[in-house]
Parts: C-alpha cells; sequence; structure tokens
C-alpha cells in the first residue's frame, strides 16, 4: 500500500500500541482528502451535470463532462452557453474569467476519462438499473482512493453501491437544480460508506461555496425530495380536487410560501407562527391532505405523451419556440439576485 501516494491520509507511525491500529489500516481503503482533490469527473452531461460541472470549473476544478449521447454533449454544451451569458450578463462573472472557466470543462465518451479522477459525480437519468451498469463500469477504471458520488434524488444509495468496487468510497451527494447557483448539497451515506468519505464530500462542497447538510439514514428522498414531493403531491391533489388551478398553486408559492422558505425552515416558521395555533391547524387539516400513493393523473397523462417539462418544450406549461432559454435564463437570474442578497453580501450562514 502506497501510504506515500498523492492525496492519501498518511499513515501512523508505527509503535507497539498502535499495532492493531496500523494493521486494521492496512486493510482500509485510504480516502481522498479534500485539500488534494482536483479533478472533477462527471457521468451525465444533462441538467445537472453540465450546472455541476461549472461550480467546480468556478473554483479552478479541472473538469471533464462524460456522456454516452452525442446530443447530450452537444446540448450540454448549450446549456453550459446560456448559464454562462446570464452569470455575465448579472454580473456575476467577468467575460474573461467565463472563459477561463469554459477552458477547465472537457467533455468525453470514452469511459477512460475517469482513470484520473480525483472525484467523481454521477448524474444519470434516474434508474437502478443504468446507474448499476455505470457503477460497475467506473468503479472499476477509477483510481483506488478517489471519492464516487451519485447525484441521485432519492434512490438507495445502499442499493445503487451494490454495483460500486470498493464501495466504501462511494456516497450520495445530492445538489439543488440548478447546482451551479443553489446552495444545498445533501451528502448521504450508504451503509457501507466510510465516514472519512462523507467527511471529504462535504468539505469539498464547502469549498466550493456550497452548504452541505448530512442526511443520517439513507432513506428514500432524503430531506429534500420527500419535502418537495410532499408539496407536488399536494400541488397536483389541489388541482385535480378544482381548489385552484396550476398557476395559481404556482403563485402561491412564489409569493408565499417561497418567500418565507428562502429565509427559514418549516420549525422556524411554526414558532414564529405559534405553535398553538399550528397544533389546531394540523388537528383539522392532516386528515383532508393528499396521502396518495401514486403519481395522479394529471402526471402519468403528461408522461404518457412524452411532455418532460422545459427539456422536451413541454410540461405543466408549454416552452415550445425558445420558451424554454427564456424561462432557465429568468430563473437563473432571479436565483442569482437571491443568493447574492441572502448569502453572499451579507455572509449569511
Ligand atoms: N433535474 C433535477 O432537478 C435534479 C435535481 C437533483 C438530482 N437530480 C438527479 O440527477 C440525475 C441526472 O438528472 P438530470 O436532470 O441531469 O437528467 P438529464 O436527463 O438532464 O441528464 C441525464 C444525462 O445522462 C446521460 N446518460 C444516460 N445514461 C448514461 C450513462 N450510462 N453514462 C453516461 N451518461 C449517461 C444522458 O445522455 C443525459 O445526458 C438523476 O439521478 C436525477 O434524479 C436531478
Amino acid at each position: 500500500m502506497d501510504i506515500n501516494g498523492f492525496g492519501f491520509y498518511k499513515s501512523k507511525a508505527i509503535s507497539l500500541d498502535v499495532y492493531f491500529a496500523v494493521n486494521h489500516m492496512k486493510e482500509r481503503l485510504l480516502i481522498m482528502q479534500a485539500k488534494d482533490v482536483c479533478r472533477i469527473a462527471i457521468g451525465g452531461a444533462g441538467i445537472m451535470g453540465t450546472s455541476i460541472a461549472q461550480i467546480f470549473a468556478k473554483y479552478g476544478y479541472s473538469v471533464v463532462l462524460y456522456d454516452i449521447v452525442t446530443k447530450s454533449i452537444e446540448n450540454g454544451k448549450k446549456l453550459i452557453a446560456i448559464n454562462q451569458e446570464t452569470a455575465i450578463a448579472e454580473g456575476e462573472i467577468k467575460p474573461e474569467d467565463s472563459k477561463e472557466l469554459l477552458d477547465r470543462i472537457s467533455f468525453s465518451m470514452d469511459p477512460k476519462c475517469f482513470s484520473n479522477a480525483d472525484f467523481v459525480i454521477e448524474a444519470i437519468v434516474e434508474d437502478m438499473k443504468v446507474k448499476h451498469d455505470f457503477w460497475f463500469q467506473v468503479s472499476e477504471i477509477v483510481p483506488t482512493g478517489a471519492i464516487l458520488t451519485t447525484n441521485t434524488s432519492g434512490l438507495s444509495i445502499t442499493e445503487i453501491a451494490k454495483a460500486v468496487k470498493k464501495p466504501e468510497r462511494f456516497a450520495g451527494m445530492h445538489w439543488v437544480n440548478p447546482p451551479h447557483i443553489v446552495p444545498l448539497v445533501e451528502v448521504i451515506c450508504g451503509e457501507k460508506t466510510d465516514l472519512a468519505a462523507a467527511e471529504t464530500i462535504a468539505e469539498v462542497a464547502i469549498k466550493i461555496g456550497k452548504k452541505p447538510v448530512m442526511v443520517k439514514k439513507d432513506a428514500q428522498g432524503f430531506i429534500l425530495n420527500r419535502l418537495q414531493f410532499c408539496i407536488l403531491r399536494e400541488a397536483m391533489h389541489i388541482v385535480e380536487s378544482g381548489i385552484a388551478g396550476i398557476e395559481d398553486v404556482d403563485a402561491v408559492m412564489k409569493y408565499g410560501l417561497g418567500m418565507r422558505y428562502a429565509c427559514l425552515g418549516p420549525f422556524e416558521i411554526a414558532d414564529l407562527g405559534g405553535l398553538d395555533t399550528f397544533y389546531s391547524i394540523a388537528s383539522y387539516l392532516f386528515a383532508d391532505l393528499s396521502d396518495m400513493k401514486e403519481p395522479p393523473k394529471m402526471f402519468s397523462d403528461l408522461i404518457d405523451q412524452q411532455f418532460y417539462g422545459t427539456k422536451s418544450g413541454r410540461g405543466f406549461y408549454d416552452y415550445s419556440n425558445g420558451k424554454a432559454e427564456k424561462v432557465i435564463e429568468k430563473r437563473d437570474k432571479d436565483f442569482i439576485k437571491i443568493a447574492n442578497c441572502l448569502y453572499k453580501s451579507t455572509g449569511r450562514k
């Protein structure tokens, strides 16, 4: 075992009283530390992969984006160009720095691009079989101590890890769309994840200006998607029950709850609102809320017609004829304003 290797934990000096500990370490995989992470390899040049690539490149990391579909690589380049134009227009980055950022990102369709990666992020389709095939191949190619992460939205980390060689270096690293702007990253350990790997992931996230949270249990959906899908389920229930239309539901989130949630969590909001009042409301309202176990018809109808949202030109709303690009641009501009206002200028924790 090469304990002097680049980026690995250094072995402790051997003495009799640490004999067993050292022996144990010989068995233990040496896991890369955050300070030694330089080369990032991302699987999947889609919505998330391209955005994650930009935040790493912004902080000086070299990034390779790997995909198996030529069109995805072309679309990925287009998405990055849109994001960078917006960032320049908003004064977030100087044109010359944006150019340098772009120079740090390369694209590849050759899995060998993972062979010198320090840190891998898998952001391919949300399908266990596809993820297993990916990890089976890639975890054989990467250097032994590399950190391996999946951006799954909520599949079991332990289950994905079954295809990973040396799963102690593998964990969930769940980003929020668009990752180059939104600060949260959830770090999720699977049953076999070494805590040292989770710590490296959290430290790397901090180094690129993110706010990592540790998810204590590998529960489906982690924290963010359990909350998000609770809201989406109720939003669709409200529309299907005729209580309100989709524009009004979106308006309630944007102009009411969304503004609160940019500053406060649900527990903080309840404390500020008064727990006696919130308890009374919970007592009559919980029973009336949706507890449906399957995606509702209004959702499956869209899927049947291959209406997947901005990426296909139609979702709950219409995004044809260049509307998708405008929506993405507006979202990025709005998010940059919020991020600057709440996190950058005030240094808010
Ligand atoms: N979109 C979101 O809001 C969001 C947020 C958080 C997490 N995620 C998760 O991130 C992952 C990616 O989501 P996305 O929205 O970027 O999807 P996407 O459809 O935009 O991109 C997926 C990309 O993966 C590529 N791909 C498929 N199989 C591959 C393989 N074997 N090797 C390499 N590339 C492959 C596809 O060609 C495509 O470019 C999913 O697990 C998703 O659940 C998505």
